[in-house]
């Protein structure tokens, strides 16, 4: 019974019930009929009674059953109650701790959360940057702390096209393009060391041995114990900006037409050669060329021809300048400048700019072939020097474009300098250049002779022929003044066949008359020298005048023989196998290989005048005698010239010197005067012969 439930206990307290109720109903139902039975007889009323007793003692039973059934309830009820309370008791601790077990769990949960969130932010940003990294348009290498290569991503190996196979493990180095000196990476190294970062412009070569441009920062990633770990750099590619930049560089500092530097470059460096003169002291010339007559060109043909003639001028001019020093530029329309850089000796700047400008001048006078038509123009050149005529890029521009507006003044095609005593010179130089061409025709040269003398015997054994020019204006100019400009006009060409026709012609007339023959120097200059015509002259002068050859000497500079020592080899061995004698002039003021020397073998060296006026000089005894003796070595005759005292004379005869020239014996003579010479010289050898 204890066992069962309250519940349980209830529903069978319920049924009992109803189990009374219908028996109580049954007994009341049983007592009517036995009231009413007394027509059925004693039988009945017995088995009524006999039910009715059983009814009763059922119902008692009932009743004894349900007075346990609701005892046990009371006891399950007071059980229940008690249990109840125990129960809620528990539950109120349970809730308790229920809720602190929650919140705990609540508070856990959002820490969870809260760590999941951060690890899925991390998780997103490595993606990121490693999205980032892959998709940078930048070239990304990174290293370990020993260099060694241990990622780049795509833009690197586009970059450079070296795939992440052939860089691993290797050092960026491999990008070294050669270009830059050892020092450019030792500084780059010392930044990154010192400061954790380099940046800059660099040239690397790709796997394909291009070389390109690019900017590359290198930062070095450290621990917190502040060590090197890796190092990172990013690389962008700089050749198209370099090559824009080149392309802007281009544009604006060179003209477009004629690819010629334009006036900003050329003024930048015009200032720098104007800072570098006036450090070294050195002279500079500018020269302002104005087309004459451009605009003709323009209208005659069509502006495209104009574009082609400026172009052409372009070549010819800078065909005629020095590379190394010297500059040319456009200024615009047809005005061009050439800067005359590094003039050094201050005796020969206005010839090295009068020259120039000549050079000039017969070069753009030459025909242009354009389109089928020969196009003749012909330009105007200012000169301005620095520093007498400024000491600024303004002023010597400003100068030299005034000298060129004088010179249009004064008429076309010609040049003018900006200060006067420089013109007074170039117009003389000009007048004599202007004359130097008439001068042949006119018969304005003349042959002089100055003897040369046997030491020992004194006898005239030869002559140099020197040339004199009768200028109608100017008066008797020495070689010295317009043989230079003959030199550098290519006149000395004609002037030189000149004086060698005259020279063989009159030593001919000479022997003709029964005089003694002597033997004729006459002087080769560097351009008619290795003229190609030169041999064919000589041998027309000698068959026209009927010399012998070996009455002719040809004297050549000391410096001239040792210049393309091969070609002079050839041509001194040619000029000799026609029996003619050749002589070194000027030997000692020039720069002598023995080598060359011995090879050339010369017949006659001639000392120059410098050193026999040094004779009475231990030093300067010593160097002739040195010279004499090595030329007798060489197998060559010596002629001292320039000699004109007896002291200079009788120590040239103790050291064996066979001939002298100079003012001693002789100035240079006139052709009669040297023949009355001969005459006398002939008559010495009659006197002598019939002793
Ligand atoms: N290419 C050619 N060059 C020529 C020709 N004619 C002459 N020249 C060269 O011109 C230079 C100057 O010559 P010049 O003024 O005639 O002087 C010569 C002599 O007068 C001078 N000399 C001779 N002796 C003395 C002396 O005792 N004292 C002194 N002060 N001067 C003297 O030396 C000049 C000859 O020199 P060199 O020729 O070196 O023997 C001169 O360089 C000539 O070469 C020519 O036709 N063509």
């Amino acid at each position: 019974m204890q066992n069962k439930t309250k519940s349980t206990l209830l529903l069978e307290l319920r049924e009992l019930h109803q189990r009374l109720r219908k028996l109580e109903t049954e007994k009341d139902d049983l007592r009517i009929s036995l009231e009413t039975s007394t027509e059925h007889g004693d039988l009945i009323e017995y088995e009524l009674l006999n039910r009715l007793a059983i009814f009763r003692q059922q119902f008692e039973a009932l009743e004894q059953e349900k007075k346990d059934l609701e005892l046990s309830l009371q006891v399950v009820t007071e059980t229940t109650d008690l249990f109840q309370n125990e129960l809620l008791d528990a539950r109120d601790t349970l809730e308790i701790e229920v809720r602190r077990r929650t919140s705990e769990l609540a508070e856990n949960n959002l820490k969870l959360q809260a760590e999941i969130a951060e690890r899925e932010r991390a998780e997103a940003q490595l993606k990121l940057a490693a999205s980032v990294f892959q998709a940078s348009r930048e070239g990304i290498v990174i290293t370990d702390a020993n260099c060694h290569i241990i990622l780049i991503n795509e833009a690197f190996t586009k970059l450079t096209g070296y795939t992440e196979f052939e860089c691993l493990g290797r050092n960026p180095n491999l990008l070294k393009s050669g270009l830059h000196e050892e020092f450019f990476y030792q500084n780059m190294w010392e930044a990154i060391d010192t400061l954790g970062h380099w940046g800059g412009e660099i040239w690397n070569r790709r796997k394909n041995v291009e070389v390109f441009s690019c900017w590359l920062s290198i930062s070095a990633v450290k621990s917190e114990g502040q060590q090197v770990t890796h190092y990172i750099g990013i690389m962008t590619d700089n050749t198209h900006q370099r090559l824009s930049e080149q392309r802007i560089y281009q544009l604006s500092h060179y003209d477009a037409l004629t690819t010629l530097p334009n006036r900003a470059l050329f003024q930048d460096r015009l200032q720098v050669a104007i800072k570098r003169a006036h450090r070294e002291n050195y002279r500079l010339a500018l020269l302002f060329i104005d087309l004459d007559n451009f605009k003709d060109v323009n209208t005659a043909f069509s502006h495209p021809t104009g574009d082609q003639l400026l172009q052409n001028v372009a070549h010819r001019l800078l065909a005629c300048v020095n590379d190394d020093n010297d500059a040319v530029a456009r200024l615009g329309g047809d005005e061009f400048v050439v800067l005359l850089d590094n003039l050094k000796n201050e005796q020969t700047i206005l010839q090295n700019a009068a020259d120039m400008a000549d050079r000039l001048l017969r070069q753009l006078q030459r025909p242009f072939l354009l389109e089928g038509f020969e196009i003749f123009i012909s330009a105007t050149i200012g000169i301005s020097l620095y520093p007498e005529d400024g000491d600024d890029i303004d002023e010597l521009l400003k100068h030299a474009d005034n000298a060129m507006f004088e010179a249009k003044q004064q008429g076309r095609n010609n040049y003018h300098f900006y200060s006067k005593p420089m013109n007074v010179e170039a117009r003389k130089r000009l007048t004599m250049q202007n004359g130097l061409r008439r001068a042949l025709e006119n018969d304005e040269f003349y042959l002089c002779y100055q003897p040369q003398l046997d030491a020992k015997t004194r006898r005239v054994i030869g002559a140099e022929a020197l040339i004199r020019w009768q200028h109608p204006q100017l008066g008797l100019i020495s070689p010295n003044d317009f043989i230079p400009l003959a030199e550098s006009t290519g006149l000395i060409i004609p002037i030189g066949e000149w004086a060698l026709r005259i020279a063989c012609e009159q030593n001919k007339r000479w022997q003709n008359e029964g005089l003694p023959p002597i033997r004729v120097a006459v002087n080769l200059s560097v351009r008619q020298f290795y003229h190609q015509g030169l041999l064919s002259s000589i041998n027309a002068a000698l068959q026209q005048s009927h010399l012998d050859p070996r009455w002719l000497e040809l004297e050549i500079t000391e410096t001239l023989a040792m210049t393309s020592a091969d070609k002079t080899l050839k041509k001194i061995q040619a000029l000799q196998d026609l029996g003619i004698s050749m002589a070194i002039d000027d030997f000692g003021t020039g720069y002598s290989s023995l080598n060359y020397l011995k090879q050339f073998s010369l017949d006659i060296l001639k000392i120059d005048k410098s050193f026999i006026g040094d004779i009475h000089s231990t030093s300067g005894k010593a160097l002739i005698s040195t010279i004499i003796n090595m030329a007798h070595s060489l197998g060559m005759h010596v002629t001292a010239e320039g000699v004109e005292t007896l002291e200079q004379l009788e120590e040239l005869e103790t050291m064996a010197c066979e001939y002298i020239q100079g003012f001693i014996f002789y100035k240079p003579l006139l052709k009669e005067d040297m023949q009355q010479l001969l005459i006398r010289e002939n008559s010495k050898i009659v006197n002598t012969l019939s002793q």
